[in-house]
């Protein structure tokens, strides 16, 4: 049976349009299980790990309206919030849903910093869109009254952007391991993991907020994983995206992926860097990595849809 780490986009636990309540998360986290318990069920082993930026973007907008009252805490901390948070909604849907299908295996979150490097130009070109959407008169509204950075998000409206480091090393990964060991389905590297720099072994936090997709591929790689599946909104990864000319792709190498990337087809804040997490985990040494959607994660698993990276 396969090592599969899954890669789960903020976006699928709240949806387009979903403001974003624990009961919209909670019943998006429910329905996307059933697949995922399928792979349990076939006897794979599992990982899970899982955006947080419309939730991390929401936090921080949260902190930043109760600043009068209560301290603002910065944003590695609010990674942390939401991984915990996120985590906990997670395991315990999947829990229920194991006991439901007399599923007998433990699932548990392991909380995980991601190192990156200090020197990363990300800090200094913000291109993470976090939090909700807005329309163009709201956002030129709020650029006028604060010194924010939004970009326009795949058709979808705007949204606030932070920096995103890459990163270099998942601090937990023999936890991962040794858990992974025992038959424990992990959650793990949730928001890409909380953005760490590392001096002489000493950890401390920065602002940003990674992308997991990055964290997905490197862990896949570290962790031996035979599969990275990247599950996000569509079936299938296309050239002319939302055009009357849209051609989704099915097998894609890596040169005809950077082609494509130079040519526009993949934005920077959404395809974009899952297409360079797919490389990266290739480049590593990973063998299959399929972008699909998560309810076609059996078809895509069975070779019948779904876009794969290959050398
Ligand atoms: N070339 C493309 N092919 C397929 N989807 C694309 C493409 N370009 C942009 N997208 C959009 O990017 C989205 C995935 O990015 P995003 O929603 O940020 O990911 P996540 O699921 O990790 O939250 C897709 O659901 C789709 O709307
Ligand atoms: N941190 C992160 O990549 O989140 P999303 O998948 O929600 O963008």
């Amino acid at each position: 049976m396969s090592k599969v780490v899954l890669a789960i986009g903020g976006n699928a636990i709240i949806k387009e349009g979903q403001i974003g309540t624990i009961e919209e998360q909670q019943q998006n986290i429910m329905e996307s299980s059933v697949p995922v318990l399928e792979l349990m069920e076939q006897g794979h082993t599992v990982v899970i790990t899982h955006g947080n930026g419309p939730q991390v973007g929401n936090t921080l907008i949260r902190g930043e309206m109760a600043k009068s009252v209560v301290p603002e805490y910065p944003l590695d901390v609010l990674d942390a919030e939401t991984q915990g948070n996120l985590g906990y909604l997670i395991q315990q849907a999947f829990k229920n849903k194991m006991v439901e299908r007399n599923i007998d295996k433990t699932i548990t979150t392991v909380v995980t910093q991601s190192v990156v490097s200090k020197d990363d130009p990300a800090f200094e070109n913000p291109t993470k869109p976090i939090g909700p959407f807005y329309s163009k008169e709201e956002m030129e509204k709020i650029v006028e009254e604060r010194n924010l950075t939004f970009v326009e998000d795949s058709g979808r409206g705007y949204r606030r952007v932070v920096a995103s480091p890459k990163p270099v090393k998942i601090v937990e990964k023999e936890s991962i391991e040794a858990l992974l060991e025992k038959d424990i389905t992990v959650i793990t590297a949730g928001g890409g993991g909380i953005p760490v720099i590392e001096n002489n072994g000493i950890l401390e936090g920065v602002e940003a907020v990674i992308d997991k997709d990055f964290a997905s591929a490197l862990l896949a790689a570290d962790i031996n994983a035979d599969y990275l599946f990247i599950l996000t909104g569509v079936e299938q990864v296309a050239i002319n995206f939302g055009t009357p000319n849209q051609q989704n792709l099915f097998e894609v190498t890596i040169e005809e992926a950077l082609r494509y990337m130079e040519e526009g087809q993949f934005p920077k804040g959404s395809m974009g860097p899952k297409i360079e997490a797919a490389i990266l985990f290739l480049q590593k040494g990973g063998k299959n990595v399929i972008i699909t959607s998560i309810d076609k994660l059996q078809d895509a698993l069975a070779g019948k849809t779904g876009t794969r990276i290959v050398m």
